[in-house]
C-alpha cells in the first residue's frame, strides 16, 4: 500500500487555521504493509526513525488505538516536503500514515482518517489544526468549518503560484506559541472581510483579485520577529508585479499570485539574498489530494 501525501499552503492569507491549498508538488509518500513487528524507515529528508517520534507512523499508531486493533507494519517514509519549511510537512506525513493504515485495514472513514492523522499533527507542532492535513487529503482550495463533526467546504480551482523557500527554519510550535490569546475587535472584522472576498474572488476564478485579498491581521503580524525578512521579500515581490503575496502557513515558505511567476520568484529570490539567506523558488500549480496505490 502506498500514500501519496501532498504539501500545502494552510492559512492562505487571512485564512488563519481555516483556508489550505493543496499544491501539485512537493509530496511524501508513505508505503505500509503488514508485519509482526513496528518498524519505520526514512528516505529524503532527514525526520526520526523512532516509530514513536515520526509522525507518519504516530498516526497510524492512532487509527489503530481508535480501532481497537492490535497489529504490527514496516513503514517507509519517502519525505520529500522538507520539515518546518511552512508546506504542511508534518501535517503531509500525518495525514499519509494514517491513511495508509486506513487503506491497508479497508477503513474509509475520512472523520476517523482525519482525527488519527491530527495525533500526528499535534506530536509536531503542539496543536491539532487541520488547515494541512485536511487540503492534503481532500485537494483543490479547502475552508475547514470544524473538524469534529467533520465539515469541509472543497473549491475546486486551478491556477499556478510560485513558491519560495528559503534556507532558514521556521518551527510550527513555536510560531504558534508567539500568537495572542485575544485580538482586537478591528482586526478579527477585517480578517472576516479578506476572507469572505477571497472566496467570491476564487469562485469567480478572479486570481488577480485573490491576490490582492491576501492579507492577515490575526497571524502575520505578531509572528513578524520570526520572519524579519517577511517585509522586505513581500514588497520585492510586489514591486516585480506580483498580484499578491504571503506565508505559507507559519513559514519560512512564501508564495506569490501574478503573470510572469518567474521574475516574481527571482526577485523574491534576490531579495531574501540581500537578507543574507539563501532560497530558491519553483512554480507549481493547485494539486489534486492525496492518492492511494496498492502496490
Ligand atoms: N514524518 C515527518 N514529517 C515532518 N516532520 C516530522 C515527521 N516526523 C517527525 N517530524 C518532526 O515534526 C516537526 C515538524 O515541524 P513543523 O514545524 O510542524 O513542520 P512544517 O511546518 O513543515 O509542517 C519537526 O521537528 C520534525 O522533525
Ligand atoms: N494554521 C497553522 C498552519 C501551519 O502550517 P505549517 O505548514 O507551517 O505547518 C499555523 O499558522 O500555525
Amino acid at each position: 500500500m502506498k500514500v501519496l501525501a501532498p504539501a500545502t499552503i494552510a492559512n492562505f492569507g487571512p485564512g488563519f487555521d481555516v483556508f489550505g491549498l493543496c499544491l501539485d508538488e512537493p509530496r511524501d509518500v508513505i508505503k505500509i504493509r503488514e508485519s509482526n513487528e513496528i518498524e519505520v524507515k526514512v528516505e529524503g529528508f532527514n525526520v526520526p526513525e523512532d516509530p514513536e517520534k515520526n509522525v507518519a507512523s504516530i498516526s497510524a499508531l492512532a487509527l489503530l488505538k481508535m480501532l481497537k486493533a492490535e497489529m504490527g507494519f514496516k513503514m517507509k517514509v519517502k519525505k520529500g516536503i522538507r520539515p518546518k519549511s511552512g508546506l504542511g510537512s508534518s501535517g503531509a506525513s500525518a495525514l499519509g500514515g494514517a491513511l495508509a493504515m486506513a487503506t491497508l485495514l479497508e477503513v474509509k472513514n475520512k472523520e476517523l482518517i482525519i482525527k488519527a492523522a491530527l495525533e500526528g499533527e499535534k506530536a509536531a507542532s503542539g496543536s491539532a489544526h487541520g488547515d494541512n492535513i485536511v487540503p492534503s487529503l481532500f485537494g483543490g482550495f479547502t475552508i475547514l468549518k470544524s473538524l469534529s463533526p467533520l465539515e469541509v467546504f472543497k473549491l475546486d480551482v486551478n491556477f499556478e503560484l510560485v513558491i519560495v523557500l528559503p534556507e532558514v527554519e521556521v518551527s510550527t510550535k513555536r510560531a504558534r506559541e508567539v500568537l495572542p490569546k485575544y485580538v482586537p475587535l478591528s482586526d478579527a472584522v477585517r480578517n472576516l472581510a479578506l476572507a469572505s472576498a477571497l472566496i467570491s474572488a476564487l469562485k469567480e476564478g478572479d486570481i488577480e483579485k485573490v491576490g490582492k485579498l491576501l492579507d492577515d491581521y490575526l497571524a502575520i503580524p505578531y509572528r513578524k520577529p520570526l520572519i524579519s525578512w517577511f517585509d522586505n521579500v513581500r514588497r520585492a515581490a510586489l514591486e516585480s508585479g506580483a498580484y499578491g503575496v504571503s506565508l505559507s502557513g507559519s513559514g519560512p515558505a512564501m508564495f506569490a499570485l501574478g503573470e510572469d511567476l518567474r521574475s516574481i520568484g527571482e526577485a523574491m529570490v534576490e531579495a531574501f539574498g540581500n537578507e543574507g539567506i539563501r532560497a530558491e523558488y519553483f512554480i507549481t500549480k493547485v494539486g489534486g489530494g492525496a492518492k492511494c496505490l496498492d502496490v
